[in-house]
């Protein structure tokens, strides 16, 4: 879905699908100069990483098998809840792996700070992040990551896999929503 099917609804288109796919082909490049000959485990973090995790993997030109996790601490409502929840696990064993977890936006972190613990506790050899949005003045913790494709203010987004209330994942680029639509 392009922005114009949905004008009414955007207040901003902050990055056009050819600039997300320029900026994931980039990501793809320094991941495969750091992990090149390494056990590697992508874990897709369902649903908003679907997007950026599909074109990653296609950049990629080394073998990296994925798996993915379902959590969530959003709801239907645009505040992080702080409450994690796992909707579904990994079915692969994360011993000895550097496990690699791939995410569409990082905002207050509360998901991705006790993602990581809890992957961490399961034995792989290491876990990094990467993420391609970040909002550093909505952190509520700190986190070390590794790859991030863009910091953006504190405003809502959606498009390229991140929704509101499940719509507008399928737009080809990520916008700020309207106030009236959330409001
Ligand atoms: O840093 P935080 O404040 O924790 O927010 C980031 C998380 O929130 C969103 O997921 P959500 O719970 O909306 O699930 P979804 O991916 O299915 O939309 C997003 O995909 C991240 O996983
Ligand atoms: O800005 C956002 N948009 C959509 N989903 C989100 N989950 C955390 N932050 C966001
Ligand atoms: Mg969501």
């Amino acid at each position: 879905m392009k922005a114009e099917h949905v004008h009414d609804d955007l207040s901003n288109v902050l990055f056009t699908k050819e600039q997300i796919a320029q900026k994931v082909r980039e990501l793809a490049q320094q991941i495969d100069r750091d992990y090149h000959g390494r056990d590697v485990l992508l874990v897709g973090v369902l649903k908003g990483a679907v997007m950026v995790m599909a074109d990653l993997m296609r950049e990629l030109e080394g073998q990296y098998p994925m798996d993915w996790m379902a959590v969530s601490s959003y709801g239907s409502g645009t505040k992080s809840s702080g409450v994690v929840r796992i909707l579904k696990d990994l079915d692969t064993d994360l011993h000895g792996k550097d496990v690699l977890i791939v995410e569409d936006v990082i905002d207050s972190g509360l998901t991705l700070s006790w993602l990581r613990t809890n992957l961490e506790s399961r034995g792989p050899a290491s876990v990094e992040i990467c993420t391609l949005l970040r909002k550093p003045d909505a952190a509520k913790t700190d986190i070390d990551v590794r790859y991030v494709g863009w910091d953006i203010p504190n405003e809502f987004v959606v498009g390229y896999g991140l929704d509101f209330a499940e719509q507008y994942r399928n737009l080809d680029c990520i916008a700020t929503l309207a106030p009236h639509v959330y409001e």
